[in-house]
């Protein structure tokens, strides 16, 4: 097992270990209410709501400036909204609410002469961990990181993926019910994004309830039961991964040798767009509605025309954002500048 899905703190009953209850069981745990803040006259966040319910795992995506970290920053009281309403557990985000909170920022920082398992028993210990308990819990996390043998090396010698991992096991030793992670994938590797996005499985499945940011659209595709998208500092979709996906026109891409022309084969079936490509005629359907790649196949087989290929294309989340919020807006903020 690659982390410790133990109890709940406080021995509180877990919610569920079942993906389908997490999303029948519903509870508010956190909720943006038309928030807004500005830096020197320039809007960062604007009317921004949404809520992040117990036991799911909530996706925060959008271009790197979109507004991401200073949402996350008022949701933990940490930054004052110029207007609307924060409710972190039912009430306003207060050092008692923050206790029960994990907190990675986005701005990683630990002692750098401070051994690695001092630094975990450290952080648990300001939440209120036992020492010896800490120490434990420190000791089997760095075992199912990977990273025992550095448990009494100061962090200053470890590599940087190494020191955000340390960072990451500070974050939830001890053992929060709410899990808010700024930008967790960024500086890992492969492997390491991969074993993190075990780790967030995990504490779902553990009953705990996580928010994290990203603007790399894959990790909240895998992992997520709701995203929040947001570009330029507001809200442009809130829901499922699948209904964000809904968003997107379905696509079907078909290759021919000949130069026949496809246009009444296809006629009525959407919007239909051509490229040659090399000795190759490619013709890109955009299906209208009610039309399904099934539709277009049986067109080409009863016009006898010969495919090379045919390929119902998959939208990625990716292609929802840029769909919902227009090329421009889904680019990062110095892009767009
Ligand atoms: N303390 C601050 N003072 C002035 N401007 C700020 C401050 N914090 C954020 N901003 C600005 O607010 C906007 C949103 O920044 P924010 O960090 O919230 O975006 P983000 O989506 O988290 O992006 P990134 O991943 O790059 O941090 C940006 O234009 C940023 O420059």
């Amino acid at each position: 097992m690659l982390f410790n899905t133990g109890g709940s703190p406080g021995g509180a009953p877990l919610v569920s270990q079942d993906t389908t209850l997490r999303g029948i069981m519903s509870e508010t745990i956190l909720a943006l209410d038309g928030v807004s803040k500005t830096f020197n006259g320039k809007p960062a966040v604007r009317d921004v709501s949404f809520s992040v319910e117990r036991g799911q795992i909530t996706g925060f995506l959008g271009p790197n400036g979109a507004g991401k970290t200073t949402s996350l920053r008022m949701s933990l009281g940490i930054l004052t909204p110029d207007r609307g309403t924060v409710s972190l557990f039912g009430g306003p985000p207060r050092p008692a609410a923050l206790d029960r909170v994990g907190f990675l920022p986005e701005e990683r920082g630990i002692y750098r002469k401070m051994k690695v398992i001092d630094v975990i028993v450290f952080f648990a210990r300001l939440k209120g961990v036992a020492p010896a308990e800490a120490r434990r819990r420190g000791l089997q996390m760095l075992e199912e990181f990977g990273l025992a043998e550095v448990a009494e090396s100061k962090v200053k010698t470890l590599s940087k993926g190494m020191a955000q991992k340390v960072q990451i096991i500070s974050t939830l030793v001890h053992e929060p019910e709410f899990i808010i992670l700024d930008e967790p994938f960024s500086g890992l590797d492969p492997v390491n994004q991969n074993a993190l996005e075990q780790v967030v499985r995990r504490q779902a499945e553990a009953g705990r309830t996580v928010l994290f940011s990203t603007h790399v659209m894959e990790h909240a595709e895998r992992l997520c039961d709701k995203i929040v998208l947001i570009a330029k500092g507001r809200k442009a979709f809130d829901g499922t991964v699948a209904e964000a996906l809904g968003q997107v026109p379905r696509r079907v891409t078909l290759e021919i040798v000949s130069d026949h022309d496809l246009s009444r084969v296809l006629a009525g079936k959407g919007e239909v767009h051509r490229e040659t490509r090399g000795e190759h005629e490619v013709w890109i359907v955009d299906l209208g509605p009610g039309v399904d790649a099934q539709d277009i196949l049986k067109a080409c087989v009863d016009a006898d025309v010969k495919l090379t290929r045919f390929e119902p294309v998959r939208a990625h989340l990716h292609d929802a954002f840029v769909h919902l919020v227009g090329r421009e807006a889904a680019a990062p903020e110095a892009e767009t500048v």
